[in-house]
């Protein structure tokens, strides 16, 4: 009888029309169709064991992500699971290591989304089959075992594994109160859902009301497409928050890193506490100047939602340009690659704050924030998981928010397992509801 061979990979490209509402808009992304490139894989296990895993992506271009998992399920299909733990490293290498495959990457762009999608499947499946939150697999986890899932190619002059060993020993230490700690009070977070760019500034108020009134006590803004835009929002923001709460800016990569930094000086009155994206994601040396430009001012530069692979972070890191680390769950090659830059920010003493506007985001990266605080951080200090107000009814184990706070998630996997019915009548083009909104938009026109 099997034990969990992986017997099928079906792969679907999923779409919300969230920019019908603006939901989720930016500066360089003002009409985001949150959508996913949607991972099932099937076993043989007699207990009809799945595991879902996804990658986010913004509507169009999900049919290519789509694509290249398809292509990397050679690699995954007829595998054992134990097979694929006993080896994590390995498999992961085989996975971003495919001599032909590797030429689209190597471990950027639409491979290393697809290489997301599935790994993020295989760790659901794990977790699952352990009868764990995916956190709490982690947790529970035996050092060297942890430190097998990853690959420390290419950044082992900045960390070593043996340096990563004595982080996650030292770790062991409090973990429990830790552990406790969070389950009653849960993750601290911060909401980016009042101010997209593409909100009104009526709706931004009537949004910041209401999240004042539940607890939240910490707000990001969309900025960068127009300074007396940003002047008069932000302005607004810090008006119905007051001094106390604290304020983000994100500007999502639209500026020159002299721009950047002439920008964000205009808006130092309004007391940002960082600003995230002010620039392209792959200019390490750019960030660096911003933020030593923005520093007397006391505003922190942020990044890491487009940052390729741990050896960008890596480099961010040792270059000194960045002060909070926003790593994500379906950018980087899942929770393996996700280890290596938690560990690398705890050696260089810089906070970890994900990234999670998206869809399926909150789920998936509140499993890896609640880890590293039990495991390797051990510290909230200037600290804050985002969360975004958007899509969780599509989700079979949705996140819960108390008190502004992730609470840890109980069901066992990864929270990466979407609603049969939804998946099916957001699939595009031939779900129910792009055939409708298909049909209506051909009428129009
Ligand atoms: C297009 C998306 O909504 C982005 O604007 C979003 O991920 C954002 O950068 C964020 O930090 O949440
Ligand atoms: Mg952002």
């Amino acid at each position: 009888m099997g034990r969990g061979r992986i017997t099928g990979l079906a792969v679907s490209d999923v779409r919300f029309p969230t920019s019908l509402a603006h939901h989720g808009s930016d500066a360089m992304h003002p009409d985001p169709d949150y959508s996913a490139a949607y991972v099932v894989l099937e076993t043989d296990a007699p207990d009809g064991l799945k595991g879902y895993g996804l990658t986010f992506t913004l509507g169009k271009g999900t049919e290519v992500v789509v694509c290249a998992v398809n292509a990397l399920a050679v690699h995954v299909v007829n595998k054992d699971l134990d097979e694929i733990i006993s080896d994590f490293r390995g498999f992961y290498r085989q996975l971003t290591s495919d001599g032909q495959l590797r030429w689209i990457g190597p471990e950027k762009g639409v491979v290393h989304l697809a290489t997301a999608a599935v790994l993020n499947a295989i760790w659901d499946l794990w977790a699952k089959k352990e009868g764990k939150p995916l956190w709490k697999l982690l947790v529970d986890m035996d050092p060297k075992q942890l430190l097998s899932c990853i690959d420390f190619r290419y950044i082992t002059d900045a960390l070593t594994e043996e340096e990563a060993y004595i982080i996650l020993q030292n770790g062991l230490v409090g973990k429990t109160e830790r552990e406790e700690q969070l389950l009653k009070h849960g993750y601290p977070a911060y909401t980016t859902s009042c101010a997209w760019l593409g909100y009104p500034d009526q709706q931004l108020k009537q949004l910041c009301s209401d999240a004042l009134k539940d607890g939240w006590t910490r707000f990001k803004v969309k900025v960068g497409a127009d300074l007396q835009d940003d002047i008069r929002r932000c302005k607004l923001v810090r008006e119905m928050i007051g001094p106390e709460n604290i304020l983000m800016l994100d500007a999502n990569q639209r500026w020159e890193v002299e721009e950047a930094i002439e920008w964000v000086t205009k808006l130092a009155e309004f007391r940002p506490l960082w600003i995230e994206e002010p620039t392209s994601p792959d200019d390490i040396l750019g960030h660096a100047t911003i933020s030593k430009a923005l520093a007397p001012l006391g505003i922190g530069v942020a990044t890491g939602e487009q940052c390729h692979n741990r050896v960008i972070f890596k480099q961010l890191l040792q270059a000194k340009a960045l002060s909070y680390v926003q790593v994500d769950s379906c950018r980087l090659g899942s929770v393996n690659e996700n280890l290596s830059v938690l560990l690398m920010a705890k050696k260089f003493q810089i906070p970890v704050c994900p990234h999670a506007g998206g869809v399926g985001l909150c789920e998936l990266v509140q499993h890896l924030i609640i880890f590293d605080y039990i495991s390797v951080s051990g510290s909230l200090d200037n600290r804050m998981c985002e969360y975004v107000d958007h899509l969780h009814e599509h989700f079979k184990y949705p996140v819960v928010i108390r008190n502004a706070s992730y609470v840890p998630p109980k069901a066992p996997g990864y929270s990466s397992e979407m609603k049969e019915d939804s998946a099916r009548r957001y699939q595009f083009p031939q779900g129910e509801v792009w055939q409708k909104l298909l049909s209506d938009t051909a009428k129009i026109s």
